[in-house]
Parts: C-alpha cells; sequence; structure tokens
C-alpha cells in the first residue's frame, strides 16, 4: 500500500505548515485522516481570514487509485480527522464504531496524544486510579489545546476510582507462586513489610458474609482458595486450584458454585471519588464513567449534583462491573446517559464464561433504551507487549461491533503499553471491516421496536427517526442530515443504525462533544438559525464548498423545527434532497 502526497498549495498568509504529511501517510496504512497537518497560529485568525489550504493526495488502497482534494479551510465545524476521511473514504468508509482510549504514561505527551487523535481516537479516558490530579490537569489540558488549535474533536473521560472491595496486597511488588495445598492467611490488619503466605486485604471487613467452605476465586480464576478456618474478620484459607496472585489482585467468593452476593455497604462513590468529581467539573469534562454502580440512586445522586454545581451538562456513564449491577440493569441503564461494560472487574464478580452473553443483554437492553454503550478491557490485551493482536482478540472485536456496541476501548494497550497506536489502527480497521460486512444483513428487526417515548410529541419523534432510517436504508442515500440542539434527535437516529452516516449538525459544543460516543454519529459545529430550511442550504453550501458533497450525492434531511412567531406550529420533517 503506498501513499503518494502529490501537491500542495497554500494561500498567501501568515499560515505555517509544521509538518510534511508523508511521513504520516506512509507509516499508517490508508487513513489519509492521519493528514498530519497541522497549523500553528492561532484558529481565530484562520476563521477571519478564511484561509484555503488544499492538498492533492492520491492513495492506492488494495490498487485502486484515488485521487482527492483534501481541504483544511478554516473550520466546518467538522472534525479534521472526519474531514479527511469523508474526502479520501466517502460516505461509506466512515467509521461507526467509536473509540475510546485510555491515557496513560505511555500516550500523555502532546506528540502522542495528537497522534492518538488522528488514528481515530473519539474519547480520552481518564483512570483516576492512577495518577495525581495534576498529571491528569495537563493530560486534559493538553487534548483541549489539540482541539482548538488543531481541530480534533476528542471528547474527555474520567473514570473514578469507586469503593470496590478489592485489593488483596501481598507485599510483593511482582506476582507471587501459589501452590496447591498450601495455606494462606488473608487478613484486614494493617503491618510494615511482609509475612510468608500472609495478604493484606484493602477494607476490615472484607471477609463479611464468608463462610468456612466458600471458594475465594482469584482474579476471575487465577488461583482458587477453599476457606478453613474464619478467626474474627481474618480467613485461613487452603490453596485448591494452583496459579498466580497479582499485586492488587481481586477475588470473588462462591458456595456451592454459585456467587455469593456481598453487601459491603461502601457507597459508590467515595470521599476520593467526590474530589475526583469535583475536579473534572472545573475541567469541564464530558463524561464521568462512574466505577462500581450497584443501584440506579448513585447515578441519580451525581447526576442531581452536577445539575446544581455543573455549568455545563456533563454525561454520567454507569459502569457494570458488579454481580449487583446485574441485577438492577434496567433501572441502571434508564438512570444514566450511557453505559460501559466493564469487562475486567466483571470477569472476577461473575463466572468467565457469562461475559459474551452477559455483554449481548447490556448492548440490547442500552439500545431499546437509546443509552450509548462502550465495551470495554482485554479487547487487545496482548498487544500490551506485543505488536500484533492474536486472533481471537481480533474475532472479540468484531463480535462487539457486530452486536452493535457504540463504543470500543482500549485500556493498558494505550496507558501503558508499547503499540498503543498500532492497537488503535487494529480497533479502527478491525471495526470497519466487520461494518461493512454486517451492513448486508438486515439488523433493524434485532431492535424490535421497542417504544421509547411516553408524550405524543416524544413519540413523534421517536417515529419520524425510525421511519427516516427505514426510508434512508431503503433508497439507499449516501448520508443523513439531522439538525439537533440536544442530540436528541441524532441520538434516535443512532439506535436504528442506519446504514448511511448521520451528520449531527448542532450549535451547541457539549452536544457535540457529548455526541463523539455515539454509533455512526459525526457531529458539526455550525451556527444555527431559526429558519429551518436556511440551515439546510447553509450546510448543503458548505459542504459542496468543500467538495465534501457532490453533485448527485442524495441526502436525508431530518428536521424540528420549534414554534416561533412567524410559525405557530411545531414541525418535523423528513426531506430527500439530490444535490445538483
Ligand atoms: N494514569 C495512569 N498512570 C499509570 N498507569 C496507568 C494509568 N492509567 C492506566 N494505567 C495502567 O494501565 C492498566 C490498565 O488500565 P485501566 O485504567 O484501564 O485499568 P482497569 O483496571 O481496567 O480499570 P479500572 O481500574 O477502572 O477497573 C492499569 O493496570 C495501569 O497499570
Ligand atoms: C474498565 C473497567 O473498569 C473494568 O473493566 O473493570
Ligand atoms: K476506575
Ligand atoms: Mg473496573
Amino acid at each position: 500500500m503506498a501513499m503518494v502526497l502529490k501537491s500542495m498549495a497554500a494561500s498567501p498568509g501568515n499560515l505555517t505548515l509544521v509538518r510534511q504529511p508523508t511521513h504520516h501517510l506512509v507509516d499508517l496504512s490508508n487513513r489519509v485522516s492521519n493528514l498530519g497537518f497541522s497549523f500553528k497560529g492561532d484558529e481565530k485568525w484562520k476563521r477571519k481570514h478564511r484561509v484555503k489550504v488544499r492538498a492533492i493526495v492520491e492513495v492506492d488502497v488494495e490498487g485502486l487509485k484515488r485521487r482527492s482534494s483534501v481541504s483544511l479551510e478554516g473550520t466546518l465545524g467538522l472534525d479534521m480527522v472526519s474531514e479527511g476521511e469523508l474526502m479520501v473514504k466517502g460516505f461509506r468508509g466512515l467509521r461507526k464504531t467509536k473509540l475510546v482510549c485510555t491515557v496513560g504514561p505511555a500516550c500523555s505527551s502532546l506528540e502522542d496524544l495528537e497522534k492518538m487523535a488522528l488514528g481515530g481516537m473519539n474519547v480520552a479516558r481518564l483512570n483516576m486510579c492512577h495518577g495525581t490530579r495534576e498529571w491528569h490537569r495537563d493530560v486534559i489540558r493538553k487534548i483541549k489545546k489539540l482541539n482548538e488549535e488543531q481541530g480534533f474533536a476528542v471528547s474527555v473521560m474520567i473514570d473514578t476510582e469507586g469503593s470496590q472491595i478489592h485489593v488483596v496486597d501481598h507485599g510483593e511488588p511482582s506476582s507471587v507462586k501459589v501452590e496447591e495445598d498450601s495455606i494462606w492467611l488473608f487478613t484486614a490488619e494493617r503491618f510494615e513489610g511482609t509475612r510468608p503466605l500472609t495478604v493484606q486485604a484493602s477494607y476490615p471487613g472484607f471477609s463479611e458474609g464468608i463462610e468456612v467452605g466458600d471458594e475465594l476465586v482469584i482474579d476471575g480464576g487465577m488461583s482458587s482458595f477453599v476457606v478453613i478456618e474464619k478467626i474474627g474478620n481474618d480467613l485461613n484459607c487452603k490453596c485448591i486450584d494452583a496459579g498466580l496472585f497479582l499485586p492488587g489482585a481481586k477475588f470473588s467468593s462462591r458456595r456451592d458454585g454459585k456467587l455469593v452476593k456481598r453487601n459491603y455497604k461502601l457507597p459508590t462513590l467515595s470521599t476520593k471519588d467526590w474530589a475526583d468529581i469535583n475536579f473534572g467539573i472545573a475541567e469541564e469534562v464530558d463524561f464521568f464513567a462512574l466505577s462500581f454502580v450497584n443501584h440506579a440512586d448513585s447515578v441519580k445522586d451525581l447526576k442531581n449534583y452536577l445539575s446544581g454545581k455543573s455549568t455545563k451538562p456533563i454525561k454520567v456513564l454507569a459502569k457494570i462491573e458488579s454481580l449487583e449491577s446485574l441485577h438492577n440493569l434496567e433501572e441502571i441503564v434508564k438512570a444514566s446517559d450511557g453505559i460501559m461494560v466493564a469487562r475486567g472487574d466483571l470477569g472476577v464478580e461473575i463466572p468467565l464464561e457469562q461475559i459474551p452473553t452477559v455483554q449481548e443483554g447490556i448492548i440490547r437492553i442500552c439500545r431499546q433504551q437509546n443509552k450509548p454503550v462502550i465495551v470495554a478491557s482485554q479487547l487487545l490485551e496482548s498487544m500490551v507487549e506485543y505488536p500484533t493482536p492474536t486472533r481471537a482478540e481480533v474475532a472479540d472485536i468484531s463480535e462487539a461491533v457486530r452486536q452493535y456496541a457504540d463504543a470500543l476501548m482500549l485500556s493498558g494497550e494505550s496507558a501503558i503499553g508499547s503499540f498503543g497506536q498500532k492497537a488503535l489502527a487494529v480497533l479502527d480497521m478491525t471495526s470497519s471491516r466487520m461494518e461493512s460486512w454486517s451492513r448486508k444483513e438486515n439488523r433493524q428487526s434485532l431492535l424490535n421496536h421497542h417504544k421509547l417515548g411516553a408524550s405524543l410529541p416524544e413519540c413523534i419523534t421517536e417515529q419520524i427517526c425510525n421511519c427516516a432510517v427505514e426510508m434512508a436504508n431503503n433508497l439507499g442515500v449516501d448520508a443523513i442530515f439531522v439538525y439537533t440542539k440536544h442530540g436528541h434527535m441524532a441520538s434516535l437516529l443512532s439506535r436504528n443504525r442506519p446504514d448511511p452516516p448521520i451528520f449531527a449538525f448542532t450549535d451547541d459544543e457539549n452536544t457535540r462533544m457529548a455526541l463523539n460516543l455515539q454509533w455512526g454519529v459525526v457531529p458539526l459545529l455550525v451556527d444555527l438559525s431559526d429558519e429551518a430550511e436556511s440551515n439546510i442550504s447553509k450546510s448543503v453550501d458548505l459542504m459542496k464548498s468543500k467538495g465534501l458533497i457532490n453533485k448527485g450525492d442524495v441526502v436525508l434531511v431530518i428536521s424540528d423545527v420549534a414554534p416561533t412567531r412567524t410559525t405557530p406550529m411545531a414541525l418535523q420533517s423528513i426531506q430527500v434532497k439530490s444535490i445538483i
């Protein structure tokens, strides 16, 4: 696969091209979104002078030569990665599945973050389990700087530490081998240094509800013990399945093969979590991912807190990673703005073989309830160390895409791995390939048209979106345009997983950043007037002038016009426009 930059011309002005694009083009395969163009100089100046910079790019994808003119003019409110991708791959080539990357020491420099953004990162995740607040602040500011100065639109997510009874410290910095029949003491006692065959639990009440004869399963099966004696809060345990003890290992307990429900009455949000939430509010992040949610109430509490405390509407995602959350799933999904299937900790709490069906069930409920859903953990675990994925990992990613998850997430692969960008490229390529393959199957029936709206106007909006997607698919239109203030119609369209991409025009920056997580939605930040027709013609003209839509393209347009003085009726419509 070869890519050659043919020619490039910049209009006069004090704009500086700071990097030659060829370097990115060569090593990042067929993603011409990875153009690597970046400009010094401030955004306002560029907008004011409507600077035009065009590059002619010739791409040789599997023997098929395509020539494209890539416009880097001012801003259409379309992020530069989507714009580049649209130019080269066309409407059908846009990836629908969104990508979330955990930022850690391996990718926290400005340069690495830029490469991740170019590689298709839609959302950057910061795990508050690690690093200092200063470190996180620095990363958030770098991402915002890249967005502002280089035309990216990467959203920021803060993932809380949460208060799970988790860590069992065995006193060693690395893993410890556990021999069959060896006897170990699990204690909540705090002591300096190490004692042989002794592990410290992080919480005094860790053994509550655990009885003699129960099984302790470490990290979902790394090793297993049977409880032979209970002395106060401490447990004497015999290893019945030899294996490993990793530092910070987690455990679940089972009785007669069934999980023992443990009710530690720990708050979902600890004091430290609340401080991290305040930090996220101050830094104006876009999402909070709430760890170890057990009940809808903790989601509601946080949402209430945010509505009083944050001027910016920050979305709250609930992480499903406990047995209890599965019992309260529907309520939690209803209360949240989105869900993360946190398979890492979930695999400690439930038998591993249940994860695939649980994942599919969660995705189905999320789609029914119209909430975006992220599939997380171990998607490309082997790539933390190796430059290629296992075939099983590629199959796992493909299955999550086929199940129509909104987003896929990298954890250690990007945070600490040696091949973070490559792992991102694997996610990108695998999901794009699976999307185009499964587009041929009509999966709309899977939705069973679960009715969401309670009031008539809500039902009308929902029906319009359902019908619009059916029409768009049947007509084979190139794109769907929707004009939306809060992103509701865009998400209702996305819920139906249409064949064409959904371009969501909004004048609200927060809506734009929130839509980054929704399947198939390309959010654009534009000025919207009360005049629906003028909004439509303005955006079509802009896209045409930038060569993003062409003569002969067919676009399905959904507009939702609130009543005004001149038009006292609310009007929702579907139009089909042929570009001339
Ligand atoms: N900011 C960071 N600083 C240092 N290491 C990090 C950071 N973020 C992630 N890591 C490392 O990457 C690994 C995987 O990251 P991740 O945060 O996704 O862990 P996780 O255990 O899956 O998440 P959670 O703690 O929410 O269950 C962690 O074990 C940690 O070693
Ligand atoms: C992502 C996360 O928290 C987990 O998988 O446990
Ligand atoms: K976390
Ligand atoms: Mg977790």
